[in-house]
């Protein structure tokens, strides 16, 4: 944005919360593929905030707001709540976090979540890190996962699937036809895992020093 002259005549620079320069890695995979996991340790090692967008709707669902039944049953049902609650939530976390560097998990789920997210913040992901599991392994992962999640159930596990294989996989492959895709085989052990994604963090900060 160009720049004003405020109520003492100095020329000053107009700023708005999108005009803030926000580096932003999208961090996608199917349920229980490690993104969370995977996320905890990028941000010990890289600095990186992360901000989940599940989790963001599990906080705004219990914090008494009017969305929160809609969340809860659109959670409950593995369904992809509307972009704009979404998008409010990210943004608002982007700029309390005080950082300029996030790891956005789990968003854009689809094509609208994409769509909107570029338009309302003018933001394009640096890259996208994908986790890329069979869904026997993952099926696995979240049966077992014991974090009292209520979408962690043999039904709604299933439709999160579809979801995701409907959904999500058509976004991975429009910013793979962009070059932007980094594929990690997240089926491998946590640590073997976090090499890779170590690897890609790592040639990523050369680039930006060469
Ligand atoms: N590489 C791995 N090998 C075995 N188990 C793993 C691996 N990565 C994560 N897990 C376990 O699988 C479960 C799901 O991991 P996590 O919560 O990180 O996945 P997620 O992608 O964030 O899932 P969701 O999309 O449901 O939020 C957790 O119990 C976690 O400890
Ligand atoms: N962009 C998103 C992300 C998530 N949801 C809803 O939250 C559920 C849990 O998400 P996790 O990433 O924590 O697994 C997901 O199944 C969706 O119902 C969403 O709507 N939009
Ligand atoms: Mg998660």
């Amino acid at each position: 944005m160009g720049s004003v002259v405020d109520a003492a005549n100095k020329e000053v620079n107009e700023s708005s919360p999108s005009d803030k320069k926000f580096t932003v890695v999208f961090v996608l995979g199917g349920p229980g593929s490690g993104k969370g996991t995977q996320c905890a340790n990028i941000v010990q090692h890289f600095g990186y905030s992360h901000l989940s967008a599940g989790d963001l709707l599990r906080a705004e669902q219990n914090s008494g707001s009017e969305n929160g039944e809609m969340i809860k049953n659109m959670i409950n049902d593995g369904q992809i709540v509307p972009s704009e609650v979404t998008i409010k939530l990210l943004q608002r976390a982007m700029e309390e976090s005080g950082n300029d560097k996030f790891l956005i998990d789990g968003f854009p789920r689809n094509e609208e979540n994409r769509a909107a997210f570029e338009s309302v913040t003018g933001i394009e992901p640096e890259f996208v890190l994908f986790f890329d599991c069979p869904e026997e392994e993952l099926e696995k992962r979240l049966l077992n996962r014991n974090q009292g999640r209520e979408d962690d159930n043999i039904k709604t596990t299933r439709k999160r699937f579809k979801v995701y294989m409907e959904s999500s996989l058509p976004v991975i492959e429009y910013y793979n036809s962009k070059g932007k895709v980094r594929k990690i085989d997240g089926s491998k052990p946590i640590e073997e895992v976090f090499e890779a994604v170590k690897e890609v963090f790592t040639s990523t900060n050369d680039k930006v020093a060469a």
